[in-house]
């Protein structure tokens, strides 16, 4: 049985400590932006430091520029080469400077694509190695659908941290300016911005908690969304009429989210406009220290002009690095919820030894004593359950709705590992094959095969993605489950996409669509062919030519069908009857009829409808 995953327990965001475990999650990121494209990284890096320190060089060269001109006016002596030379050196920083936000874009294009592939693959890659029981926990779907939205929306906060690199060597570089004529100036301007800087962090927080409160609702809006303008439930929602209620139900939930959202900025809108106004008062008061200290002689018109853009400049980047930083924090904190997702280990997986399945099979597949109950429930679905398969054998399962069939399959194919018992392949437990090699072995199609919105070839060929472009192979497959008849009438044959989605698209009925799920089973070349209600949707004529065939396919391998039909289960060699998660009947249809049991009523009560 699949051990349960880890909760991921959201720390209280709002807390300091929440926020400073979640800046380690910092590192992480860095190290994927990295593995996505570490020349890009480097040179994006490289521009940034250059664009870092434009600033602060234009301000001293100013600075030399005013000094200068004033000096050559009191003297008259004009224009000087010394003068010329500071003007060119001017505008080659000012050519630079553009120069260099044009190529910091560049490389953030690079960036951000490199990035949004890279961490999409590792999101599809690490979504497949889940198990089947993972799937089915809503909170799964909360944490996916966050980690889906944090891997690409996370991308603000790598520009966000390259911003801040640079914010923070030209805030330094600015400051260091300041510092030489007066560390007080610079102390002034620092601690008036310290209010403004906590304020972002936990309005940042208080956002980033109620977006976690948030998801379930969202969820329920994207499906209720999904839901009005889909094609499966157009039909339904017509007839029954309804969208009204669906439109209400998003309207009360979207407002409920609109009404917290809005609370929350407001109170954000008056918390930090009362604090920027203290921050204002730093930077002024900082300035008119600075026209006091000039206007009494104690500093040159150069100086004035340095320090006056100097102490406007560091008080922007410091306000912009204490936004940006509150931002990175918050983003941290998305952050973890796409760590956590990538951390999930599934629970079924090959052990480091794990054995090749034997090819031939030689004693079969069975089940000894076997419980199994689903993550959750407090009843098992399957109770002591023990049957044997042989190579060659034919066996069918039948039994009412929920009996437990399907799981009792999903166990065979180890998507599931039972609670209790054992499943032995060859008289060794299923658990100690290698997972892909026992999967390589079973050609399946389950009850709720995917449709997939692809051409008919590739339809086929996912049963056995690897010879995709055998076009022979899977000619041969769909004439086995007579696929072949359904394809030859479309418009562009193997070619032709499927279903409405993308354009030109040709939808197939149920049936049409299930002989194109059966080729998946044919074309596996496996051990065991497992069909959960193989014909349930194909009319009596086709479903008595699949099984005309499926009698030769079938030979020498184990074949496990499952249906409600008499029609196909009787012709099984032998037949299990699947009542309440037990065995409670099993042997030949002859035989099963003739003793007068369950078999023989279920039999009964089907074939008194068409008397
Ligand atoms: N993922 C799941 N989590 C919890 N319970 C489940 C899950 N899947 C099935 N069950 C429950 O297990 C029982 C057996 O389900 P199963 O699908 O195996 O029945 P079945 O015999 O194949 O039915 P049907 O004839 O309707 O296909 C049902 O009561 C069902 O509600």
């Amino acid at each position: 049985m699949s051990s349960p995953e880890a909760k991921v327990q959201p720390q209280d965001p709002v807390r300091r400590q929440g926020r400073l475990a979640a800046l380690k999650n910092i590192l992480p990121v860095l190290q994927m932006v990295w593995e996505s494209g570490p020349r890009t990284v480097l040179g994006s890096l490289v521009l940034r430091v250059l664009a870092a320190l434009v600033p602060v060089a234009v301000l001293v060269v100013a600075r030399w520029i005013v000094d200068d001109v004033v000096a050559s006016s009191a003297a008259g002596t004009g224009m000087t080469p010394q003068l010329w030379r500071w003007v060119a050196i001017e505008f080659g920083l000012a050519v630079l400077g553009a120069v260099l936000l044009r190529g910091i874009d560049y490389l953030g294009v690079v960036l951000r694509e490199n990035y949004t592939r890279h961490i999409s693959l590792k999101l599809m890659e690490q979504a497949s190695r889940l198990d089947l029981a993972t799937y089915e926990d809503p909170s799964f779907y909360d944490r996916l659908e966050r980690a889906r939205v944090q891997a690409t929306d996370r991308l603000v906060m790598v520009a966000a941290i390259a911003r801040f690199l640079q914010l923070g060597l030209t805030t330094v570089s600015l400051c260091v300016g300041i510092l030489v004529f007066s560390p007080w100036i610079l102390l002034n301007i620092v601690v008036c911005l310290v209010p403004a800087a906590i304020g972002e962090a936990y309005f940042g927080a208080m956002v980033y908690a109620l977006n976690f409160r948030h998801t379930p609702k969202r969820r329920e809006l994207d499906y209720l969304r999904q839901l009005g303008a889909s094609k499966e439930s157009a039909k339904e929602l017509k007839i029954f009429g309804l969208s009204s209620f669906l439109m209400r139900r998003y309207d009360s939930l979207s407002r409920e989210l609109l009404t917290d959202v809005v609370a929350l900025s407001a109170r954000a809108l008056s918390g930090l406009s009362v604090l920027s106004v203290v921050g204002t008062f730093g930077y002024y008061g900082a300035y008119a220290f600075v026209v006091y200290k000039a206007a009494r002689g104690e500093l040159t018109v150069g100086e004035l002009t340095f320090l006056a853009g100097a102490i406007a400049g560091a008080n922007r980047s410091l306000q912009e690095l204490s936004v940006t930083g509150a931002g990175i924090a918050d983003q941290a904190l998305y952050i973890r919820d796409m760590l956590a997702f990538f951390s999930l280990a599934p629970g079924i997986r090959s052990k480091p030894d794990a054995l090749p399945v034997p090819r031939p099979i030689r004693r079969g597949l069975e089940f000894r004593d076997v419980t199994f109950t689903y993550p959750g429930r407090t009843q098992p679905t399957l109770q002591g359950v023990s049957f044997h398969i042989a190579p060659g054998e034919r066996l069918a399962l039948i039994g009412e709705n929920g009996q437990g069939k399907t799981t009792l399959v999903k166990l065979m194919m180890r998507l599931y590992d039972p609670t209790g018992g054992q499943i032995l392949l060859d008289g060794v437990d299923l658990r100690d094959y290698a997972l892909e090699d026992l999967w390589h072995e079973v050609g399946v199609i389950f009850q709720d095969f995917a449709r997939y919105e692809m051409t008919a070839t590739h339809n086929i060929a996912v049963g056995r993605i690897d010879r995709s472009e055998d076009a022979e192979l899977i000619a041969q497959a769909a004439q086995k489950s007579l696929a072949n008849t359904v394809i030859e009438q479309l418009p562009l044959g193997y070619a032709q996409m499927l279903g409405r989605r993308f354009e030109g698209g040709v939808d197939l009925s149920g049936g049409e669509w299930q002989k194109i799920a059966l080729a998946r089973a044919y074309l596996r070349d496996a051990q065991m062919l497992v069909l959960d209600e193989p014909t349930a949707a194909l009319d009596a004529k086709a479903e008595q030519d699949v099984f005309n065939r499926f009698g030769e396919l079938s030979a020498g391998k184990m074949a496990l069908l499952i249906s409600h039909r008499f029609s196909t289960v009787r012709m099984a060699d032998r037949i299990l009857v699947l009542e309440g998660g037990r065995i409670v009947e099993e042997g030949p249809h002859d035989l099963l009829l003739a003793g007068g049991g369950r078999y023989a009523t279920m039999y009964e009560t089907q074939a008194s409808r068409y008397r």
